[in-house]
């Protein structure tokens, strides 16, 4: 198949997943244009000789629906596409199948999958430091494997990945960031919030009903202002450290 761009389609909280999925498009070796997620997206019918490369954090082990609702934009006419999902090193679930099924109702082919691990954005200390340098050199890897996948046919027998069809359900966290004194009201939170959940006119309040604790404003505040409650970080990281401290390696499915 004669493919000459690969479209990265992100949706990244607090960077890591970003990191994996620019390392999967360095590694396939063809032109790349980023798409970020965690802003409104502009509907787009994919060009032939396009390749779509979703890639999302795995949120209770599904995909975030703002992340879901913004790909949706992106229409493929039978282009192929790769399903990335990245986690926090506890477990992914039913994230990259309902992604790739996702990709398949906007019109796509799903050749390739992926899961692999990053610091857990809740509990920094879980995954600390990942993607390390073994997990680039596996992303770059699994970027040249989809290269050559789609260079070598035209076809291709549909791609089996791990999950349930009925889908875990996840109703969100029942905890929420908020900013402490120290919050300056600067507005870098608010401005980069994925789903609004920040007043800008109070940046220092948290609307909870539209907050998916993504855990970016805590990531961006300059002041180190908004964090979780105490109580609940403690009991995430508790939670974590019983099932989540054995390091896990990537998957590739090709
Ligand atoms: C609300 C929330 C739920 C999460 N649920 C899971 C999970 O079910 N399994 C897991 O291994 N990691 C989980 N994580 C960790 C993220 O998947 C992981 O840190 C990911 O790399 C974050 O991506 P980002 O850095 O691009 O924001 C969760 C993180 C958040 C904020």
């Amino acid at each position: 198949m004669k493919v000459n761009q690969w479209i990265n389609a992100i949706f990244s909280p607090t960077g890591g997943t970003a990191k994996v999925a620019r390392s999967i498009a360095k590694g396939s070796g063809l032109e790349v244009r980023e798409v970020d997620l965690s802003a409104p997206v502009t509907p787009e019918d994919l060009p032939e000789g396009a390749v779509l490369a979703a890639a999302v954090p795995v949120f209770g082990g599904r995909v975030p629906a703002a992340a879901l609702e913004r790909l949706a934009a992106l229409k493929g006419k039978g282009n192929p596409a790769v399903a990335v999902a990245v986690y926090g090193n506890r477990a992914y679930e039913d994230a990259l199948l309902e992604l790739k099924n996702a990709l398949e109702q906007g019109g796509f082919q799903v050749v390739a999958a992926g899961a692999f691990i990053a610091e857990h954005s809740i509990v920094r200390s879980i995954a600390a430091g990942r993607p390390d340098g073994e997990d680039t050199r596996a992303a770059e890897a699994f970027g040249a494997s989809v290269a050559a996948k789609l260079a070598a046919g035209d076809s291709f027998a549909p791609l089996q990945v791990p999950g349930s069809p009925e889908y875990k359900e996840y109703k969100g966290l029942p905890f929420h960031p908020k900013a402490g004194r120290s919050c300056t009201k600067c507005g870098t939170c608010a401005a980069s919030c994925p789903v609004g959940a920040i007043p800008v006119e109070d940046p220092s309040g948290t609307d909870e009903a539209r907050c998916i604790s993504c855990m970016r404003c805590v990531a961006v505040c300059p002041e180190g202002a908004r964090a979780l409650p105490a109580a609940a970080l403690l009991g995430s990281k508790t939670m974590l450290m019983a099932c989540a401290s054995k390091p896990r390696k990537p998957e590739q499915f090709l």
